[in-house]
């Protein structure tokens, strides 16, 4: 019998998406479905996802979730897959972005909305709805990130009747760095019992971490890449959780992302001029010329670098307007797109208009561009200071546009450095380089250009990397097997 298994997350792909996180929510339950995982995932009602719903099929309402009115409505994501949606209008019926205003400040009540979903799960996968035969009974839940943690922290601290508590929760970090982090004072509008403000329960540095709450009570916790779970036990990459991760030992794993080989094939793609393939790689010159227009760069034959981010500290995007002068200096091309801190979006646009056809800068979010720029982009840069896991080098090394990549987390897993050794054994995939800074941020611009210029070297490095399997086979099959360790 299929095992059955509730995602409670913030974002999902094609509803709702701000970063990573929805491509892998999203892919999740086709991933999982060969494996005899059944996964309905669960989502909170914000305005786009309320509007998806074809229809508004309301099977449950709260008087009271967490001091709101709730409903809980049944839908479908792409693929067929069952969807939840909770339908809390005080909470997420609003203008603005999942978690910040308009004026890009976190909306003030972030704790309430997500501990909500939580609760909600938890409801959901074997308590109240289950007992009022309102939903199946969920084998399993598995949350993600801070957004979702609350659900393995209701399921163990504070049971309905008894029943949740038996079931068990993984928790997956996609980012460490966000921890969801409140003062003390919700702690009594959790409606956790006195006990679960604990070293092992929600307190966290005299507050409540939503992040914390959830790694402390699931069954097993995972995060997106084998490298990032080892370096998360250390002061550096742990954010401060490090002691935590420490402690639960074997029940942290590193499970690298898939990427959806469906919607992520260069041969098949719809949004670029020119669709090819690994043997047919001389095609990409049409996508070229078109990435060249769109930007406003110089036509020329040299090497197009691209750059698809939020541009914050983490992906190394303050150091990247530094190098730029050396970049235009060795004969290269920048198109990026991106949006996030305003110092680094005004440092970028200065760059760009010191740089005409050699630089040229998207700010925004855009779906479409970001496949173009995979298709026509010779090499992209992912200059990140941690990396959970990445999926932009990923998508990089299926387009034949070589990554170029700091040696840390996913990013250090998944692309095989260009050197000596690895050029003569015929299996590089791109370029790895140490530490961000101009020096090494630079040295490997340098090298990649030098790559570019031995084409024969250079097509052999684009097909290596479109020969890697990078979909969700193998990790589909990891996540089951924990699954099923954890219910049997
Ligand atoms: N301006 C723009 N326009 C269009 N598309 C844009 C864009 N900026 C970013 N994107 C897209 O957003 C996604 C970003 O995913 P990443 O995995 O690279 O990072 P993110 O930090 O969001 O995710 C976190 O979660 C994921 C999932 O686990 C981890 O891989 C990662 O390491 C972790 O930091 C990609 O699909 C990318 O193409």
């Amino acid at each position: 019998m299929a095992l059955k298994v509730l995602s409670v997350a913030s974002e999902a792909v094609p509803l709702i998406k701000t970063g990573g996180l929805a491509d892998v929510v999203g892919a999740l339950p086709g991933a999982l479905a060969p494996h005899g995982v059944a996964m309905t995932t669960l989502l909170p009602g914000y305005p786009a996802v309320v509007q998806s719903l074809k229809q508004r099929r309301a099977v449950f309402a709260w008087d009271s979730l967490l001091g709101t009115p709730a409903r809980l409505l049944a839908g479908k994501l792409d693929g067929g897959h069952p969807l939840l949606v909770l339908d809390a209008p005080s909470l997420f019926a609003r203008a603005g972005a999942p978690y910040t205003d308009a004026a890009g400040l976190d909306w003030g009540d972030n704790w309430q909305r997500f501990a909500a979903l939580g609760r909600a799960a938890a409801d959901i996968a074997g308590g109240a709805l289950v007992q009022r035969k309102k939903t199946q009974r969920f084998d399993l839940v598995h949350a993600h990130d801070w957004q979702g943690g609350m659900a393995a922290a209701y399921l163990r601290l504070a049971p309905f009747g008894g029943k949740e508590g038996r079931i068990p929760s993984v928790v997956t970090i996609h980012n460490m760095a966000f921890q969801g982090w409140f003062g003390a004072d919700i702690f009594p509008r959790l409606g956790l019992p006195d006990a679960a403000w604990s070293l092992d329960g929600v307190e966290y540095h005299g507050g409540v971490s939503l992040l914390k709450a959830g790694l402390a009570c699931a069954h097993a916790v995972t995060t997106v890449s084998p490298t990032y779970a080892r370096e998360i036990r250390s002061s550096s990459f742990g954010m401060g959780l490090e002691g935590l991760i420490i402690a639960r030992g074997d029940a942290v794993h590193g499970i690298l992302n898939g990427i959806d080989t469906q919607v992520w094939n260069p041969s098949a793609d719809p949004y670029l001029s020119q669709p090819y393939g690994r043997r047919t790689l001389e095609k990409r010159i049409a996508n070229k010329r078109a990435l060249e227009a769109e930007f406003g760069l110089d036509e020329d034959d040299g090497p197009v670098f691209i750059v698809i981010s939020r541009l914050t500290w983490q992906k190394g995007m303050d150091v990247l307007p530094e190098v730029l002068d050396h970049l235009v200096g060795i004969g290269a091309r920048l198109a990026l797109l991106g949006s996030g801190d305003a110092q680094i979006e005004q440092a970028l646009s200065r760059a760009a208009a010191r740089h005409p056809g050699r630089i040229g800068i998207r700010i925004g979010y855009d779906e479409d561009l970001s496949h173009r720029m995979q298709g026509g982009g010779d090499a992209i840069l992912v200059p990140s200071r941690f990396e959970p896991c990445g999926l932009t080098q990923l998508y990089g090394l299926a387009y034949g546009c070589i990554p170029v990549v700091t040696r840390t987390g996913g990013l250090a897993d998944t692309v095989i450095d260009a050197n000596p050794a690895a050029l003569a054994a015929g299996c590089a995939t791109g370029v790895q380089f140490d530490g961000v800074g101009y020096d090494s941020l630079a040295a490997a611009l340098t090298r990649t250009v030098a790559l570019y210029q031995d084409r024969a070297v250079w097509e052999r490095i684009q097909n290596n990397g479109m020969k890697c399997d990078f979909s969700w086979k193998a990790s589909g099959a990891a996540y089951a097997d924990l699954y099923r360790s954890l219910t049997a």
